[in-house]
């Protein structure tokens, strides 16, 4: 490893960690064999906490404070607390924490709960979509997805129980952060006694301030005297956790799966012990790293046995992410291996080694096209520095980049670009116009999205019979939409398939469709891959297909064994019994009636047709290379080698999603009768290709 890797110079430790991980942790019980003196001391060492007083000045005295802090400085976890503790909750109130990911609002209400010694879900409690661990009567910190916020607002537009609002980690820029924002800031004008909270890492505290410094004259509900300044505050926490050493490669890695795994086993065998945490991109890399790694432990039995392995992306089921939190025996060595839902806000315990491969999938979204992609690209500085932090949390450690210290300092971009700039807007603007935001145009946002992509957004939804002439929400049919915390398209093939007689059917597909994959992903065993999708292949396309599998699951007894005989991934597949249960909740929640059309497989295309009818492709004439164009926009799109309707080529398919590498190919494609597209959506055809449909 020696030759292969380059001390960085990224920056020098801030904190001394002289005490830190030998006079704190004795070698006893946990997962990793530190056990902890003391809760109360963890939390006094940390950086945040000499900032407790002027924290609570500032958000007494300001309507916003923004808080810029190193990654483990002890914002998310703190900040709640002290405000707890000074009595922003009392009176009945509550004080909300929001995170942009799923798995960092438990990890984190599980923390502060243990914190402060009180059961989760009572005191301290969490929100996220399809699950409630809050007590209506009790809870007064309160940890929730920016998403769950936006939807509370639904409800109560003035989210009139919270007296203080955190919103953690802005510098990820998620679309619903933004959107966030930008309705709290109009809440802020209506309610002066509430409080905001806009923390990060690396934040650009000036521009955030300049969007949430307002010169307009409050229109208060409560009395003079809590008007707040209105010019916020920026609060700089200086310090982080223990000292994290940054090692580079001297030349670029041509296969950064191979180069992870390697890196792996070279920390393992030279390192002392402590976990290993990976970033790859997504499922189908983590499987692969997991498959290698497994077939490294045993071929060189000696040096990997010790490893336990663990993959971690959203597509897992809970039970199965919860095991990355879980202990190991004694004497073993943690490598979880994870996209960026570890990125931000987690705590792992053991992990005193992070390996970062660069990269990340990224939503990017050409509004002229009208084409949404999901590619791997180049991670930011303010990502890297993440990661890193996730090494150094509770004791000294390291972080291995797969890239080389120049390209980090010279070419890396400093943040990246916010989701609402590289992203189809279609469920951000259901939203806000379910919020009864008309001029979606006129809305401040922090970063403006493109006009194109607005107005592309819009007419999706039209289209879809979501919004009507003047563009407020249909009734039923646009509340229903609006209702299901899903792609509006997705939403409203499901509202179709109970018209079609095959809700069951179709709620099936969502889940499915909702995580990246369902099948084990093999380097050198495609072929065995391709013929077990060979028994479940359904002529119609890729959705009837998942059906057969979900079929054969059941009936197999849901059983693991059945799944590896059959490459399906048994772990993707606990996933949707659990989304598919949830889903199922909220179908029945808004009228729909579950029902199953047995074998009549034109009813679930019909429904497909209904949400997706935007991504309808026609194949070429006299194409010999399987060439499509889509419909609204004539793009070249091809069809992905993992579908089985891969040179099959229907005359007429619609795709569920594209991914751009060499081509653009269409992943999850069903074929469709083109009579249905006019049906589904006359208007959105008429205006796209009045002559390429025969009517
Ligand atoms: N589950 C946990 N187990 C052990 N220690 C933890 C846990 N969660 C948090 N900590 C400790 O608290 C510190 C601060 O965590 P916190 O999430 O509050 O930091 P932060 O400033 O919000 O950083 P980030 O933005 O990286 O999440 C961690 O570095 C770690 O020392």
């Amino acid at each position: 490893m020696a030759q292969f890797w380059k001390p960085g110079t990224e920056r020098p430790p801030l904190l001394d960690d002289e005490d830190g991980g030998i006079l704190l942790y004795s070698a006893s019980s946990s997962s990793s064999g530190y056990g902890y003196v003391s809760i109360e001391k963890q939390r006094q060492r940390l950086p945040v906490f000499k900032y407790r007083t002027a924290i609570l000045y500032l958000v007494e005295t300001h309507a916003t404070t923004i808080v810029v802090g190193e990654t483990g400085s002890g914002k998310t976890t703190q900040i709640p607390q002290f405000l707890k503790e000074a009595g922003w909750a009392d009176g009945g109130r509550v004080i909300a924490c929001t995170q942009p990911r799923r798995l960092a609002v438990q990890a984190v209400a599980s923390r502060v709960a243990e914190e402060m010694g009180v059961k989760l879900g009572e005191e301290v409690g969490y929100t996220i979509r399809f699950e409630d661990l809050t007590d209506r009567d009790s809870t007064r910190i309160k940890f929730l997805t920016d998403g769950v916020l936006l939807r509370e607002m639904m409800e109560d537009p003035l989210l009139t129980k919270y007296s203080v609002i955190m919103v953690d980690e802005a510098h990820e820029r998620s679309i619903s952060t933004d959107v966030l924002l930008g309705l709290l800031k109009k809440i802020q004008r209506r309610r002066p006694e509430l409080r905001l909270i806009i923390s990060s890492a690396t934040i650009e505290a000036k521009s955030m301030a300049a969007f949430f410094h307002t010169s307009k004259k409050r229109r208060g509900l409560g009395g003079e005297d809590c008007v707040p300044k209105t010019e916020p505050a920026i609060l700089s926490v200086e310090g982080r956790g223990f000292n994290v050493q940054i090692f580079y490669v001297e030349e670029p890695v041509s296969d950064y799966i191979q180069a992870a795994v390697s890196t792996v086993m070279s920390i393992h065998d030279q390192e002392p012990m402590g976990d290993i945490l990976v970033f790859l991109t997504g499922q189908d890399d983590i499987d692969a790293a997991v498959r290698l790694l497994t077939e490294e432990a045993q071929s060189n039995r000696k040096s990997s046995s010790g490893l336990v392995v663990l993959p971690l992306y959203s597509g897992l089921s809970r039970a199965d992410q919860d095991l990355v939190f879980s202990p190991i025996p004694r004497g073993k060595r943690k490598v979880v291996i994870a996209t960026n839902i570890a990125e931000t806000s987690l705590t792992l315990e053991g992990v005193s080694y992070v390996v970062d491969s660069g990269f990340s999938k990224q939503r990017f979204y050409n509004p002229i096209s009208d084409i949404e992609n999901l590619v791997v690209a180049p991670i930011s500085k303010a990502s890297a520095r993440q990661r890193a932090g996730r090494a150094g949390r509770v004791r000294p450690g390291k972080c291995y980049r797969l890239y080389s210290e120049e390209y980090f300092v010279k070419e890396m971009s400093a943040e990246g670009i916010p989701e609402m700039q590289r992203s189809n807007l279609v469920s951000c603007v259901i939203q806000l116009k379910a919020l009864g935001i008309d001029n979606i145009l006129g809305f401040d946002w922090p970063a403006s999205p493109s006009p194109e992509a607005m107005i592309r957004a819009l007419e999706v939804l039209y289209s879809l019979g979501v919004l009507d002439d003047d563009a407020k929400l249909t009734s039923p049919a646009g509340f229903q939409v609006a209702e299901i915390p899903l792609d509006p398209m997705v939403s409203k093939m499901i509202l179709a398939s109970n018209q079609l007689g095959c809700s069951e059917e179709i709620i099936t597909i969502a889940a499915i469709l909702s995580i990246q994959s369902i099948w084990v992903s093999v380097r050198g065993q495609q072929k065995d891959l391709d013929e077990a999708k060979l028994r479940f292949a359904a002529a119609e396309g890729d959705h009837v297909t998942f059906l057969n599998v979900y079929k054969g699951f059941l009936q197999s007894g849901k059983s693991p064994k059945w799944c590896n005989k059959n490459f399906v991934n048994y772990q993707a597949m606990r996933k949707v019994l659990e989304i598919r249960e949830q889903l199922k909740r909220i179908a029945q929640r808004i009228g729909i009636v579950l029902k199953s059309c047995e074998s009549d497989m034109q009813a679930v295309r019909k429904a497909v047709t209904a949400g997706f009818f935007a991504n309808a492709c026609n194949l070429e004439a006299f194409s010999h290379n399987g060439m499509y164009k889509t419909i609204r926009s004539t793009q070249e799109v091809y069809i992905h080698p993992s579908s089985v309707l891969f040179r099959v080529n229907p005359k007429w398919v619609i795709y569920h999603s594209l991914v751009s590498t060499d081509r653009q190919y269409m992943r999850n494609v069903i074929s469709i009768d083109p009579s249905w597209l006019i049906e589904a959506a006359p208007h959105f055809y008429q205006h796209h290709q009045p002559n390429s449909i025969p009517h």
